[in-house]
């Protein structure tokens, strides 16, 4: 499959600068594609716009030529940077897990979730724990490409790299392409399999 980015331009209002500009791109399954750019670039936006979160001034995000429907399961799913802010604080852990399909405990095991976790209340996890649940939450058979939005930034190194380990085995196993959003580059440089960087595609002016 492929997902394309065409000609996406974004700004908040008619008097406000583009934030993006002309934006075009192409992430096949399997690719993981690294986005790098300093900080105001504008690689939330565009990870925003790309998941349906923000609509694009103008532009078009197509899976294999085709716009995406907005009425169902949409399948390029977005990992956010806190977790704390994209899982519903009143939800038992195991009600946020599954909240669009049921991961098996197998995929618990892989992205190291522990059975007692799932009775607890967010705010009873830490943060690196929290964004495992957000990961497993988003990878439904349906899902075909991940964003990933500076997913690990908060975490420390070792919690860090068992949560890219563990996701790039699934995301391998399951042919996901990749957005990965990040300002480390000695980490886009290890799971990348391409880096682009948001300035080098951004017309804006
Ligand atoms: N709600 C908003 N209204 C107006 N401008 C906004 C709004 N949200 C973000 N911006 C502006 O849009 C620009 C791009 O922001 P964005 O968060 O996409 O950048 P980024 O590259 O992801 O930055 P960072 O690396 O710091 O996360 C910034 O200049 C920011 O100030």
């Amino acid at each position: 499959m492929q997902l394309k980015i065409e000609n996406i331009s974004f700004r908040y209002n008619d008097k406000s600068p583009w934030i993006l500009k002309d934006i075009n791109m192409k992430i096949e399954s399997g690719e993981r594609v690294g986005i790098i750019a300093p900080s105001g670039y504008g690689k939330s936006t565009l990870a925003k716009i790309i998941a349906g979160y923000e609509n694009p001034t103008c532009g078009k995000i197509l899976i294999d030529g085709k716009e995406i429907n907005k009425n169902g399961f949409c399948p390029v799913q977005m990992i956010h940077q806190h977790p704390e802010l994209s899982v519903n604080p009143r939800w038992k852990m195991e009600k946020v897990l599954n909240e669009c399909w049921n991961p098996d405990d197998k995929m618990l095991e892989k992205l190291g979730i522990e059975k007692e976790w799932l009775k607890r209340w967010p705010a009873e996890l830490s943060g690196g724990e929290l964004q495992r649940f957000c990961i497993a939450r988003v990878l439904s058979p349906d899902t075909k490409f991940l964003i990933c939005d500076e997913i690990t930034t908060m975490l420390d190194v070792i919690s860090q790299a068992q949560i890219w380990k563990a996701l790039i085995e699934i995301a391998d196993e399951k042919d996901y392409g990749m957005l990965i959003i990040t300002h480390n580059m000695h980490l886009a440089e290890r799971i990348c399999t391409r880096i682009i960087d948001l300035r080098d595609i951004n017309r804006r002016v």
